[in-house]
């Protein structure tokens, strides 16, 4: 059958493109292709009669080859795309896929072994090359998706950190607007008196800790301007003061205003709305008209003083902030305490620090500078030239007893500018009078 087979295969062999081998049962090679003589630089007298592995000066002794001959092979009449990568000598590396028959003979018994070896080099590297293309291609894409994930992340959380600061500015503004409504004083406090240097020489003592200030006082005598020396003397005079008046705002505000609310908390919140206390932290609120502040509230009041915790209007969540407090009233608050109208303890609490301003009356040396102050403030903005305050005009104004101080005083002046028409300075009130109507209403 081995004749009969090989001279078939001899004229067929030629026709075959792809290497092809004629093995014997012990592994000599009984035949070979011109593709394969071609594909591996070998010569037909030094390969026909060669043992497989001593082909090319044992340059086919390839254990991956062994393996398929020797071990596979013998389990299996055939075999296919066997893959073996090797380096050759002459032709460098290969890989090559292996196409392996066994062929018997009557007796079951091998008598030949085909061996087809496919050069796959080319589309192989080929295929490596896409593959490692696709690899790479993949890790790029997933790095990339990463990174556009990361970003979006970044963008989502700078989205939400501008949501809440715009949120933040539209209150402060808010609030700011209602600051520049309010006419106040950045300008000196003025005044030689003694008794108004007592207040400042206190004002300098108790700015720089965080001590919470009580600052009494009759009305106009210059509560807030102390508040406002306080607050710029101070280690957070980089913040704004916020001022809360508590006379001004209705009782059902305050609470909201004081504390703030969530979307809902009542009829009428279509948003959410920081408290005055929010927006003071790290900063200084001042509170005047203190005594007006309702009884329900002074509680609360007194928690945010002593452990500076809150809750917002309709949420349960405890808000903590560092507030430095400076309050201020005209009333007597040590009676409103007597009369149950102001809570003893937070009469303690808020007065840690009193300041009291001097009525005017009390400290008229004041009188004469604060008049100069405000004649040449009022006469600029009015357009007037004032030059003289004749002698009977300061003492008139020296007397009077100024129960809406200096706040009377500025008012005074302005009437008294606008109803001079020339440099001369004419009171338009007659002070004496008033003083007589007011004495007599008991209003003194
Ligand atoms: N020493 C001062 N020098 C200059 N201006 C002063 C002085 N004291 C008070 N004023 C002015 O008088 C006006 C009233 O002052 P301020 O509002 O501080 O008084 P207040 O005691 O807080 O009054 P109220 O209790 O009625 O709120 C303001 O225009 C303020 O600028």
């Amino acid at each position: 059958m081995q004749k009969n087979f090989l001279n078939i295969f001899t004229n067929a062999l030629s026709s075959f493109r792809e290497p092809l081998m004629v093995l014997d049962p012990d592994l000599k090679i009984i035949k070979a292709n011109q593709a394969f003589y071609m594909t591996f630089c070998a010569k037909q007298e030094d390969t026909e009669g060669v043992l497989i592995y001593d082909l090319g000066n044992g340059q086919w002794n390839i254990p991956r080859l062994k393996e398929l001959l020797e071990n596979i092979l013998p389990e299996n009449t055939m075999l296919n795309d066997f893959e073996v990568e090797h380096s050759f000598d002459v032709i460098g590396p290969k890989i090559m896929h292996l196409n392996a028959r066994r062929i018997y003979n009557d007796f079951k018994k091998v008598e030949l072994i085909l061996l087809a070896i496919e050069d796959v080099t080319k589309s192989e590297h080929y295929k490596r090359d896409l593959e490692d293309i696709v690899e790479k291609r993949t890790i790029q894409l997933v790095l990339e998706k990463q990174k556009t994930e990361h970003e979006k992340r970044l963008a989502e959380e700078a989205l939400e950190e501008i949501k809440v600061l715009k949120k933040q500015l539209e209150d402060e503004r808010a609030y700011l607007k209602d600051e520049i409504k309010l006419e106040h004083n950045h300008e000196n406090i003025i005044g030689q008196s003694d008794g108004l240097k007592y207040v400042l020489f206190k004002v300098e003592q108790i700015a720089e800790s965080d001590t919470t200030v009580m600052v009494l006082g009759e009305t106009g005598t210059g509560k807030e301007l102390v508040a406002r020396a306080i607050h710029s003397f101070s280690n957070r005079k980089n913040q704004a003061l916020i001022k809360v008046n508590c006379a001004a705002l209705p009782s059902n505000l305050i609470e909201s205003e004081l504390f703030g609310h969530e979307k809902g908390a009542f009829t009428g919140a279509d948003r959410s709305h920081k408290g005055r206390f929010e927006i003071a932290d790290n900063a200084t609120l001042f509170l005047y008209e203190i005594g007006e502040l309702p009884l329900e509230l002074q509680s609360k009041l007194l928690r945010v003083i002593q452990d500076g915790e809150f809750e917002r209007l309709g949420n349960s969540r405890t808000t903590k902030v560092d507030v430095r407090i400076i309050a201020a009233t005209n009333r007597n608050l040590e009676e409103e305490v007597e009369k149950g109208r102001f809570r003893r303890d937070l009469w303690y609490r808020l007065n840690v620090f009193p300041i009291t301003m001097p009525p005017l009356r009390e400290r008229k040396e004041d009188i004469p500078l604060l008049t100069d102050f405000y004649i040449n403030k009022i006469s600029r903005r009015l357009g007037k030239q004032i030059k003289v305050i004749p002698k009977n005009v300061m003492n008139a104004l020296l007397n009077y007893h100024w129960p809406g101080n200096v706040r009377e005083l500025e008012n005074v002046l302005e009437r008294a500018v606008i109803n001079s028409s020339s440099p001369k300075l004419h009171l338009a009130d007659d002070l004496d009078k008033s003083y007589k109507h007011l004495s007599k209403d008991g209003c003194n």
